[in-house]
């Protein structure tokens, strides 16, 4: 069966995107790990299905390259709510996505019909060690020792409805990353796997991250990963709650504001290109 797709990205955290407003697609799992190929398939981070909702304008669900699904996804929930409204399906610029994390506000600012960048409303953290969830025998978990191979590092964990460790280090640039991901994504600490962000402190409003996530390796952006690497660094006093931090990530910036009760995201949405592929 011929399906069209468009494939979109957020600081270069591509996925192959489906709108399932109409017609499912069957075998979500199968099709992220055999189009999510950058050389056998169409190539991404995975894929994203829009499908209808009862509760919102539209449904988010996202599968991780390996074709493991995401509870959310920052990164794609922008280029949904850029889809829906450049496509006339949702003509607003103040939209809601449910996600299997809970329903998100999502604010449009664009150009004409053009979608230029989204402000999302991600939720309030999660810091629970055993709602993360941890192994950890914790209330929370910040800056505590973890050993990885044989190394020990300091951790603050976070979830944003989906589960993140969050490292602090001097520099990251050098950083084995293809190494030390996999060891921290299938940690015995961890019973869902991890998404792991490794943060350089530039000052009080600027980071700089690198990040292994669950499912999918070393990707160029993660939205709900940036907002858990604000909010660690806040509760570790390197940055201000309720200033806006600017953290560049390998695809590109992305802004958050950690005002407490919840955390905003402001970043682009891009289209790379629209085809159709054989399922
Ligand atoms: N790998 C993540 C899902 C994608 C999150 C990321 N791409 C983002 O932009 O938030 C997980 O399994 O929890």
């Amino acid at each position: 069966m011929k399906r069209s797709f468009v494939k979109m990205q957020g600081c270069g955290n591509d996925y192959i995107y489906f709108d399932c407003l109409e017609e499912e697609l069957p075998q979500p799992e199968k099709w992220s790990r055999k189009l999510s190929d950058r050389h056998f398939g169409i190539g991404g981070d995975g894929i994203v299905l829009i499908c209808p909702s009862e509760t919102a304008d539209a449904k988010m669900r996202m599968f991780n390259a390996d074709g493991s699904e995401g509870k959310m996804c920052g990164n794609a929930i922008r280029c949904v709510g850029k889809y829906l409204y450049e496509s006339g399906a949702v003509p607003k610029k103040d939209m809601w996505i449910e996600t299997l994390s809970g329903i998100k506000r999502l604010i449009l600012t664009t150009s004409g019909s053009q979608v230029l960048s989204v402000t999302v409303d991600m939720g309030s953290p999660i810091l629970g060690a055993s709602e993360i969830p941890t192994l950890f025998n914790l209330d929370t978990v910040l800056d505590h020792p973890l050993k990885v191979n044989g190394q020990e590092y300091r951790v603050t964990c976070v979830s944003m409805g989906n589960p993140h460790c969050v490292v602090f280090l001097n520099e990251v640039e050098s950083l084995p990353i293809v190494t030390i991901g996999p060891q921290f994504e299938n940690h015995s600490m961890f019973p869902e796997r991890i998404n792991t962000e490794f943060i350089h402190v530039i000052r009080r409003n600027e980071l700089r991250m690198r990040v292994w996530e669950r499912g999918s390796g070393e990707t160029w952006a993660c939205g709900t990963g940036a907002c858990a690497a604000v909010v660690a660094a806040v509760l570790n006093g390197y940055c201000d709650e309720g200033a806006d931090v600017t953290v560049h990530l390998n695809g590109g910036d992305l802004i958050i504001r950690d005002v407490g009760e919840t955390v905003w995201m402001t970043g682009a949405a891009v289209k790379v290109f629209e085809g159709t592929v054989e399922l």
